[in-house]
């Protein structure tokens, strides 16, 4: 695709995250695989001013084009298409249920079965650092190995998969089971969780269900 249908789709990307309510403000970025690097939302602009030609071209070196800002997080983009050759997209943002319980800086458990559509059993949570370092780069390299959806703590949710599609997909999937998990620990109660044997079970199931089929 070029870039220029691509920049469209990263701004259409945006666009449909705030519908879902899934951001607000300038919060969150977005972008693709391209060339020797990425395309990537600028930063600190809303996204109903972008257009095509407010996306960044980035090299894998981290080096912009001139005359654009990419977003302030263009070293974690980078880092997951470092760490995950097979992925082409990422999708950051703050929505609301995701970035409360980022703040309790701990996993989701298998509170339900659709955990599997991030590839594994539980959403991992990454340590808390400040946004746009290295530092929270390399603790994203590390939590993304491990899955398509990672909590950023005291921050919000990143995801990636093969597609932009896929990725804003598995956000608001994220975003919904964040929900459910804090109306569960507003319970008091002990929270039951799948076992890693149903949820191996599921793992293998989405492989041939619907849109969670993984193409090679
Ligand atoms: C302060 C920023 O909002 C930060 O939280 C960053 O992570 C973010 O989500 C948006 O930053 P950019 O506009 O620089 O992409
Ligand atoms: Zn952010």
């Amino acid at each position: 695709m070029n870039r220029k249908e691509l920049s469209r789709q990263i701004i259409s990307t945006c666009l449909e995250m705030t519908k879902l309510g899934l951001n607000q403000g300038t919060a969150g970025n977005v972008s693709v695989r391209y060339q020797n690097g990425m395309l990537i939302t600028p930063t600190g602009t809303p996204y109903e001013e972008m257009t095509e030609d407010s996306i960044v071209y980035v090299n894998k070196n981290g080096q912009h084009e001139d005359g654009k800002l990419p977003s302030s997080e263009w070293q974690f983009h980078l880092a997951v298409y470092e760490t995950r050759p097979e992925m082409d997209a990422v999708v950051h943002n703050h929505s609301r249920n995701c970035a409360a319980v980022s703040i309790l800086g701990e996993a989701i458990p298998a509170i339900h079965y659709m955990i599997a559509c991030t590839g594994t059993d539980h959403i991992p949570c990454v340590p808390y650092a400040t946004f746009g370092t290295h530092q929270l780069a390399d603790y994203v390299r590390d939590g993304i190995k491990q899955s398509k959806a990672i909590l950023l703590a005291h921050h919000g949710l990143i995801t990636t998969d093969k597609t932009l599609d896929k990725a804003l997909h598995i956000a608001h999937e994220v975003e919904i089971i964040s929900e459910w998990y804090l109306k569960l620990l507003a319970t008091g109660k002990t929270i039951p969780v799948l076992s890693q044997d149903e949820m191996r079970f599921v793992l293998e199931k989405f492989k041939s269900y619907g849109s969670w089929v993984e193409e090679k």
